[in-house]
């Protein structure tokens, strides 16, 4: 791997800390509060496509495993992943890899921000709500049904969040593209 991936990855590691240093905000409706760190791993796949981001989203992964307290709220340690918000940390690595898949099949340098919204909104707010529903009804005595209709209520804050990253990630990827190095 070359020092330029491992700068970009310890980059992208950094942006979703400070990501979460936003105090998360509790909903009434299920027991997983919205976040602004869930962007950071919108912006790894659009930003560092399948491999590099999936990687800077794992190794934060790990950093929260080992016990750094990075995640949302200042938490951390392997017990986050037995608890309730779980589905949605499985969910993270793996959105990663399909936004930066696709982006880098049909949309490389994030050319055209509409389709790197698309992929964010279906990979990074979607499918990890999804997950995430999932995940609360079995670690929780939610019942699925209650888990994925209360999720909806995550919907318009992720497609903001997917919108900005596509816009953001298409400003990076232009003003990078005119560097000479
Ligand atoms: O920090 C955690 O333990 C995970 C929090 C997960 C919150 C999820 S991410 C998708 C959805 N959108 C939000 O703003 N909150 C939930």
């Amino acid at each position: 791997m070359k020092t330029k991936d491992i700068t970009k990855i310890a980059i992208m590691i950094s942006i979703i800390i400070v990501l979460g240093f936003f105090p998360p905000i509790p909903i009434s409706l299920l027991p997983v509060p919205i976040v602004i760190q869930n962007a950071g791993f919108m912006l790894s796949g659009l930003l560092l496509g399948k491999k590099n981001g999936t990687i800077a989203t794992v190794l934060f992964l790990l950093l929260v495993a080992i016990g750094f307290p990075v995640l949302a709220g200042g938490r951390g340690g392997m017990m986050v992943f037995f608890g309730v918000t779980a589905g949605y940390l499985f969910a993270y690595p793996f959105a990663t890899y399909f936004i930066g898949w696709m982006s880098e099949k049909f949309n490389s340098n994030n050319q055209n921000s509409w389709y790197a919204f698309a992929i964010t909104l279906l990979f990074g707010a979607l499918f990890i709500d999804f997950c995430g529903a999932v995940g609360v009804s079995i670690l929780s005595d939610v019942t699925l049904s209650k888990s994925l209709i209360a999720s909806l209520a995550f919907i318009p804050g992720d497609a903001i969040k997917a919108f900005l990253a596509a816009i953001i990630a298409k400003r990076i990827s232009n003003s990078l593209g005119q560097r000479k190095d």
